[in-house]
C-alpha cells in the first residue's frame, strides 16, 4: 500500500525570508486559510520571537486555521520557545519547531559552542518546549554538512526528550540526492529510536535540487517533507510543494507514496501567493509556470491535439487549471491554426485558408505570439477583403522637430505605379494628403482611430479611418505593427471601398486614373 507522506509547508516561515516576501497580517492569513484549503498538514506559520507582526500572525493563524497542525519556528532559547507557544497555543493542534545547528562550520563560527554543548542545548530545550505542548519537531540546521555519528547521538537524546519529528534539512542545498538517500538510510539505520517519531527533510534550492533530494529522502524513510508554494524562500528558495506534490502524484506508479493535498488547489494557491507578494513566477516554472500547460511547437501540437498524452504527463485540471494552451507563433503548423481558426467561428476555402497561414507565419516572424485578434485580422483582411483598387507599393516620411513633415506615398493602380508628396502636420496626416493627390478627389476624412489589438512593444495596431463620399461613408481598416503603415493602408482601404461601391453603382470611375 503506498505510504502517506505528510506536507509542512513553510511559505509563511522560510518562503517569507525570501527578499521581497514580505507578508502582513491580513496577507499571511489569507495565505493560511488557503493552504488549509489545499490540506497542508501542517502550516509553519511563522518565527513568533522575530517581531510582534510574526507573532500576532502566528497566533491568529493559530485561532483560524482548523485543520492543519499549527507550528512555530523557536532558537533553542527559552524565550523563543515561550514566544512560540504563546502563539500557537490557541491551535487546535500545535506544534512548536526549535532547531540548532549542527554542522563543525555553524557551532563553531556561529554559535560559538561545542558538540556537547549544542546536545546540551537541544535536548533541555526539547524538554523545555515539550512542558508546553505534545508535538515538538526539532531540527539540526545544516544537517547535511553535520557529522552523521554526532546526528545519531543527538537525535537519540532529543527524541528521549519528547521530540515527535526529526528533521534533518540540507539547509545550504549542497546535497545530492543519492548521497541525501544514504544519509537518512544511515540515521534511520542508526539512531535506536527513530521508530517513534516522524523523520521530515527541509531542502534548499541551491543547486536545483532541492524537490530531487526530497523525493530521495521519501525513498529512505522520510515521512515528512517541508516545502514552500512557488518555491520560494532564502536565498534560491525551498523545494516547491507544487513539484513535489506533482511528482508524489504523477509518478505514483515508481515511487509509491500518497499525499493529503488537494492538487486542483495548487494553481489558485501559486497565484494568490503571487499577487500578495507581487513576486511573479518565471513562465518555465514546473507546473504553475505560464508555459507548464502551453505548447506552441507545430509538431507538439499536432500530437497533443490528437492525444494530449503525447507531450502532457499530467492534465492541466489537476492541477485546477482549466484548458492548456496552444501558443501560436513562428513554430506552429497548420493542424494547431486551422483548429483555431475552426474554434474563431471561421470557415475558410483551401485557397483562404493557405492564404491565411502564410500571413500567420509572415506576422509570426515579426511578433513573438500571435493572439486570437491577430488572427482575426488576417483572416478579414486577407479573405473578406476588398478588392486592391489602390494597393500600397512604398513610403517614405520625413520626420524631424524643426521640419514640416513631408509624406511620398507610392501606390499601383492598374498595374502602375503613382507617386505623390505631400506636407503634413505629423506623419498621418501628411500620408492621408498624399493619397488624396493620388485619387484626386477632396475625399471627407470623418473619423481616424488607432489601437493596440494585442499586447506587449509588437502588438499590432489596427487603424480604422473613416471617409465620407457623395454621402455616403466607407470604413477602411488597416493593420501591421507600424501604426503608420496601418494607417496608410486603412485610408486606401476606405479609397478602395469607394471605388467598390462606384464599380457596383455601374458609375462611371470618377477617381484618378493615370
Ligand atoms: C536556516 C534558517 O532559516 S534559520 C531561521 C532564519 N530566520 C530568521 O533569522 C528570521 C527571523 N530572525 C530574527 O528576527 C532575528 O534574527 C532574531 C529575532 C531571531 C534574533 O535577533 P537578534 O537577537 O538581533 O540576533 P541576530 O539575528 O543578530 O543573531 C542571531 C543570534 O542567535 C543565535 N542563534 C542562532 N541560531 C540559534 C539557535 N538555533 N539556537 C540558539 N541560538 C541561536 C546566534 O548565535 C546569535 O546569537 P548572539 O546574538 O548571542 O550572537
Ligand atoms: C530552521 C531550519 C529548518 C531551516 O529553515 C533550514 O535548515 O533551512
Ligand atoms: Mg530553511
Amino acid at each position: 500500500m503506498a505510504r502517506l507522506i505528510k506536507i509542512f509547508d513553510t511559505t509563511l516561515r522560510d518562503g517569507e525570508q525570501s527578499p521581497g516576501c514580505s507578508m502582513n497580517l491580513q496577507e499571511k492569513v489569507q495565505m493560511a486559510k488557503q493552504l488549509e484549503t489545499l490540506k497542508s498538514d501542517v502550516i509553519e506559520a511563522g518565527f513568533a520571537i522575530s517581531s510582534p507582526g510574526d507573532f500576532e500572525s502566528v497566533s491568529e493563524i493559530a485561532k483560524i486555521i482548523k485543520d492543519c497542525i499549527i507550528a512555530s519556528l523557536a532558537r533553542t532559547i527559552p524565550k523563543d520557545i515561550d514566544a512560540a507557544w504563546e502563539a500557537v497555543k490557541y491551535a487546535k493542534r500545535p506544534r512548536i519547531h526549535t532547531f540548532i545547528a549542527t554542522s563543525d562550520l555553524h557551532m563553531k563560527y556561529k554559535l560559538k559552542m561545542s558538540p556537547e554543548e549544542v546536545l546540551e542545548r537541544a535536548v533541555s530545550m526539547v524538554k523545555y518546549a515539550k512542558k508546553y505542548c505534545e508535538d515538538i519537531e526539532f531540527s539540526a540546521e545544516d544537517a547535511t554538512r553535520s557529522d552523521p555519528k554526532f546526528l545519531v547521538k543527538l537525535f537519540e537524546a532529543v527524541i528521549d526528550a519528547g521530540a515527535t519529528v526529526i528533521n534533518i534539512p540540507d539547509t545550504v542545498g549542497y546535497i545530492i540526492p543519492d548521497e541525501y538517500y544514504k544519509f537518512i538510510k544511515e540515521i534511520k539505520e542508526n539512531v535506536r529510536n527513530i521508530h517513534k517519531v516522524d523523520i521530515s527533510v527541509h531542502c534548499h534550492n541551491d543547486l536545483g535540487l532541492a524537490v530531487a533530494n526530497s523525493l530521495a529522502a521519501a525513498k529512505a524513510g522520510a515521512s515528512q517533507l517541508e516545502c514552500t508554494i512557488n518555491g520560494i524562500g532564502e536565498r534560491a528558495g525551498n523545494a516547491a510543494l507544487e513539484e513535489i506534490v506533482m511528482s508524489l502524484y504523477t509518478r505514483k506508479d515508481y515511487l509509491d507514496f500518497e499525499c493529503n493535498i488537494d492538487t486542483s488547489k495548487i494553481i489558485r494557491t501559486s497565484n494568490l501567493l503571487t499577487s500578495i507578494t507581487g513576486v511573479p513566477v518565471q513562465p518555465n516554472k514546473a507546473i504553475i509556470g505560464a508555459n507548464a500547460f502551453a505548447h506552441e511547437s507545430g509538431i507538439h501540437q499536432h500530437g497533443v491535439l490528437n492525444n494530449r498524452s503525447t507531450y502532457e504527463i499530467m492534465t492541466p485540471q489537476s492541477i485546477g487549471l482549466n484548458e492548456n494552451k496552444m501558443v501560436l507563433g513562428k513554430h506552429s503548423g497548420r493542424h494547431a491554426f486551422e483548429k483555431r481558426l475552426k474554434s474563431l467561428g471561421f470557415h475558410l476555402t483551401p485557397e483562404e485558408f493557405n492564404q491565411s497561414f502564410a500571413k500567420f507565419k509572415q506576422l509570426a516572424d515579426k511578433k513573438k505570439v500571435i493572439y486570437d485578434e491577430d488572427i482575426e485580422a488576417i483572416v478579414s483582411k486577407h479573405c473578406f477583403n476588398t478588392p486592391e483598387f489602390y494597393k500600397l507599393k512604398n513610403y517614405v516620411i520625413n520626420i524631424g522637430n524643426t521640419i514640416s513633415t513631408t509624406a511620398s506615398i507610392c501606390v499601383t493602380f492598374n498595374e502602375k505605379d503613382i507617386e505623390e508628396v505631400a506636407l503634413g502636420d505629423g506623419p498621418v496626416q501628411a500620408s492621408f494628403k498624399a493619397i488624396e493627390k493620388i485619387v484626386g478627389k477632396d475625399l471627407n476624412l470623418e473619423d481616424y482611430r488607432i489601437r493596440a489589438i494585442t499586447k506587449g512593444k509588437d502588438a499590432q495596431g489596427e487603424a480604422v479611418v473613416k471617409l465620407s463620399y457623395q454621402g455616403k461613408t466607407y470604413t477602411g481598416k488597416g493593420l501591421s505593427t507600424d501604426v503608420i503603415e496601418s494607417s496608410i493602408t486603412a485610408y486606401i482601404n476606405a479609397v478602395n471601398k469607394i471605388m467598390l461601391a462606384l464599380s457596383y453603382d455601374n458609375k462611371e470611375n470618377t477617381m484618378n486614373i493615370p
